[in-house]
């Protein structure tokens, strides 16, 4: 059988003679992450690891030559930008791009390498104005590091309200979304700090500093890492955390390498799947925010994290519903994990939400509330599933202080970590297929990304949802998630006490 096609990824940008940064980190790294690389050199720098001894920007015709050829024949799914030696490189690029872009759309990630991580210069002087009106709007994402901020904004960033209004500043450039990395300086000590704003949000991802000597190509791998993953189909949010993580993985792992005399490259790790790697989602409602100019005052009011554990990590067949009768004749199925999803909430909500509880008391169900919070809390319900807009304005104080149970939906990586700072009692993955029950266009997972967000949490309630049927539930639950949430598989059913039955044998296996 054939192979799906690999994603290809191009990276434009210099080649460090020394292996660790440029063209070098972006090769290994696209192949890390399961992509095809190609490459259009922009400059040969000769340096080791101590230093840049020259830089040799390629004759612009022959940056040019290298871009046509790889249009002919290998299309990109995303392509990385890296150091530009010059105005002419700039406008070749920016007009190349325009022709691509003209019979393609495809993701652009530029991180404006000027500055090496030893201090050198590597681009030449005055090109910024350039880049900020001819390629900044034909990026979707750029990531410059603090210097590289303070260069192209020509701003102070000495702290994160500065940081902020500088990013604010080169989006108005009309490039799609920042990331400006933080690894130069510590807001909070002990802490790096990256911020992604989008033209209407911020979000600051915060990690541990690894005390470790081989970090040069940190950039040049987590462009190239977040080109990768927009070629692989993730979401911008997500290719970022992840990205992150990639990169956080080659630090850790890679600090005992020893190569030359000087800062050694990052490691090139493979897959992050450990969760100690991935980026803390600050959240405006925690007192954390407070260091980062960033803390909602109100919000911290409903805020609460560390829900109750539920009696067990692997929650089963959890049918999601939206009547007390079908209710009821799933309980006396056997069923345990059920959800009552009302959406017409009528006047007799209250009713409809007191029977279910009593039918939960008399079954023992673990019996979660979705949407109806202040409802589960009066009428004292074993739990409430909230959404990840419910989080903004649900009292969580309120919800951990009555002693509910709280599940939360996640759908991706960037809600996934969300989600998790709240360390709720279990997180629902979706969705996974393609389901006639709620438009989840744009939020597909799959179960390869499913396994890869199951591999993060092994020892905690994981639930997936969306488009589960008997016959995929088997794949969904060898990804290693303790439970499968459904609704037409068994409403929508002929016979819905067989496809109960099938589906807790899957589970329970
Ligand atoms: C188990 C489970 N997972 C996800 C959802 C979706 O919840 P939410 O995002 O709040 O969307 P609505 O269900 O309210 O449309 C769920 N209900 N249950
Ligand atoms: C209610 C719901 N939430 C989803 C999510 O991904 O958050 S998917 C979904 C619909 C699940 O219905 P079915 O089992 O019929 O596909
Ligand atoms: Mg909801």
């Amino acid at each position: 059988m054939q192979q799906p096609r690999r994603p290809i990824v191009w990276t434009i940008a210099g080649s460090d003679s020394g292996g660790g940064a440029g063209i070098q980190a972006d090769l290994l790294t696209f192949a890390d992450l399961g992509c095809h690389g190609c490459t259009a050199i922009t400059a040969n720098t000769a340096q080791n690891t101590t230093g840049v001894a020259s830089i040799n920007a390629v004759p612009v015709e022959v940056l040019i030559d290298q871009l046509n050829a790889l249009q002919r024949d290998l299309l990109p799914d995303a392509i990385k930008i890296g150091l530009l030696a010059n105005s002419e490189q700039v406008l070749a690029v920016t007009e190349f791009l325009h022709r691509l872009k003209a019979i393609r759309s495809v993701p652009v990630i530029y991180d404006p390498v000027a500055v090496a991580s030893s201090g050198d210069t590597l681009t030449e002087d005055g090109i910024g104005e350039l880049v900020l009106r001819e390629l900044f709007p034909l990026c979707d994402l750029v990531t410059p590091n603090l210097h590289e901020l303070e260069w192209l904004a020509r701003a102070p960033v000495g702290c994160a309200t500065q940081i902020q209004n500088a990013a604010q500043l080169l989006h108005t450039s009309g490039c799609r979304a920042l990331l400006v990395t933080g690894g130069h300086s510590e807001i909070n000590p002990g802490e790096i700090a990256d911020l992604l704003w989008d033209g209407v949000r911020g979000d600051w991802f915060i990690g541990d500093r690894v005390d470790s000597e081989n970090t040069h190509g940190t950039g040049c791998t987590l462009s190239s890492a977040i080109a990768a993953f927009t070629a692989l189909g993730y979401p911008l949010r997500d290719a970022c955390v992840v990205a992150k993580a990639y990169v956080q993985r080659g630090l850790r792992l890679g600090q005992g390498d020893s190569i030359g005399a000087g800062p050694g490259p990052v490691g090139h790790c493979g897959w992050p799947d450990e969760l100690q790697d991935f980026p803390r989602v600050l959240l405006p409602q925690e007192e954390h925010a407070r260091h980062y100019d960033y803390f909602d005052a109100d919000g911290n009011s409903l805020f609460a994290c560390d829900f109750p554990d539920t009696d067990t990590n692997e929650l089963g067949l959890y049918p999601v519903v939206d009547s007390v009768e079908w209710l009821e004749r799933l309980a006396a199925e056997g069923v345990k994990t059920l959800q009552l999803r009302i959406k017409d909430a009528g006047t007799d909500l209250r009713t409809r939400v007191e029977r279910a509880v009593a039918i939960g008391r008399q079954y023992k169900l673990r019996l979660f509330i979705n949407d109806h919070w202040r409802l589960a809390i009066e009428c004292g319900a074993y739990g409430v599933h909230l959404g990840q807009e419910d989080l903004r304005s649900a009292d969580l104080k309120a919800i951990k202080s009555a002693g509910l149970k709280l599940g939360i939906s996640t759908h991706g990586f960037y809600e996934l970590l969300r989600a998790w700072r709240y360390r709720p009692s279990y997180l629902a993955i979706g969705a996974i297929f393609a389901t006639g029950t709620k438009d989840m266009r744009g939020q597909l997972q799959g179960i390869d990304k499913l396994a890869r967000m199951a591999a993060l949490l092994p020892y905690f309630p994981l639930v997936a949802i969306g488009g589960i049927s008997v016959e995929r539930a088997p794949a969904v639950v060898a990804t290693g998630v303790g439970s499968v949430a459904v609704v037409s598989a068994i409403t929508g059913a002929a016979d819905y006490r067989g496809a109960v039955a099938k589906l807790q044998s899957i589970c329970d296996h």
